[in-house]
């Protein structure tokens, strides 16, 4: 079974229409990628996704006892306020000294748990965040464009961890980006919204899609090629889906 799935979704705020006739599933061990122009309903779908807005029609099915863990865009921390890492990792709730450990090692930081907050990079701040989403032991991350902020190859290292991640604990990565072009690359699935799902497929799929081109351009393929090679069979992915059906339309 989909850990989460949506049949003929369509949501809206009170009576203006965001998002129609969505069909999605996601399966455990897969990086899909919602991309779309400002406006086009990829954070409400997310919240459509976690059950904070209900649907106008249609349904959206969670696995019984699903495990969401949440990597925001930024979180603000009180510069005046001294807080290690450790500390914030131990907030709201008391956790193991052996599983914050466990976890910041697991976020590529395993030397980061005494370093104050304020004082961290930007790429640090986000995998002490994903740190943080992994101490619940979900099923599933969802990060709403947690690379803001971040330089491209500061970007496409986050999207490299979220790859380990997802390849050693094999667990669902749902996320929504604008770093197109690492993003994309990262992903086994792109769905591309615009009003509704204009385009889905693997990343090549989507970049050649007149549909994505229309809203995003054409200059997403050479990047991809290039990440692609510097990539390639780096590591092995323990999941095997079909795509076959996969198209753009
Ligand atoms: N709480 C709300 N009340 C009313 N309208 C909303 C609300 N949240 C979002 N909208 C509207 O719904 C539409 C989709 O917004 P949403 O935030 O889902 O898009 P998005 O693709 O995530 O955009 P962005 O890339 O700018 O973050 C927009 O027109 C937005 O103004």
């Amino acid at each position: 079974m989909s850990l989460i799935q949506t049949r003929n979704l369509t949501l809206g705020y009170r009576g203006t229409p965001v998002l129609r006739d969505v069909s999605f599933a996601i399966e455990r061990g897969e990086i899909v990628t919602i991309v779309g122009p400002n406006g086009s309903g990829k954070s409400s779908l997310l919240r459509a996704l976690i059950g904070a807005l209900a649907p106008e029609s249609g349904s959206v099915t969670r696995a019984e006892g699903l495990r969401i863990g949440y990597v925001p865009q930024k979180l603000h921390i009180d510069a005046t306020l001294p807080l290690t890492v450790h500390r914030f990792l131990n907030l709201p709730k008391r956790q193991k000294a052996d599983d914050i450990q466990g976890v910041l090692t697991r976020a590529g930081v395993p030397e980061l748990s005494g370093a104050q907050m304020t004082s961290l990079s930007g790429g640090q701040f986000q995998r002490v965040l994903l740190a943080r989403a992994l101490l619940g032991a979900p099923d599933i991350l969802i990060l709403d464009e947690a690379t803001q902020g971040l330089d491209q190859p500061g970007a496409a290292a986050f999207y490299r961890q979220i790859e380990e991640v997802r390849s050693a604990l094999n667990l669902a990565v749902l996320m929504v980006s604008h770093d197109l072009h690492v993003v994309m690359a990262a992903s086994d699935r792109v769905l591309c919204l615009n009003g509704h799902i204009c385009c889905e497929g693997t990343p090549e799929i989507v970049a050649d899609a007149p549909e994505y081109r229309a809203l995003f351009g054409t200059g997403t393929q050479g990047t991809l090629a290039l990440y692609r090679h510097q990539h390639d069979h780096a590591h092995h992915h323990s999941h095997d889906h079909d795509h076959s059906h996969e198209h753009c339309q």
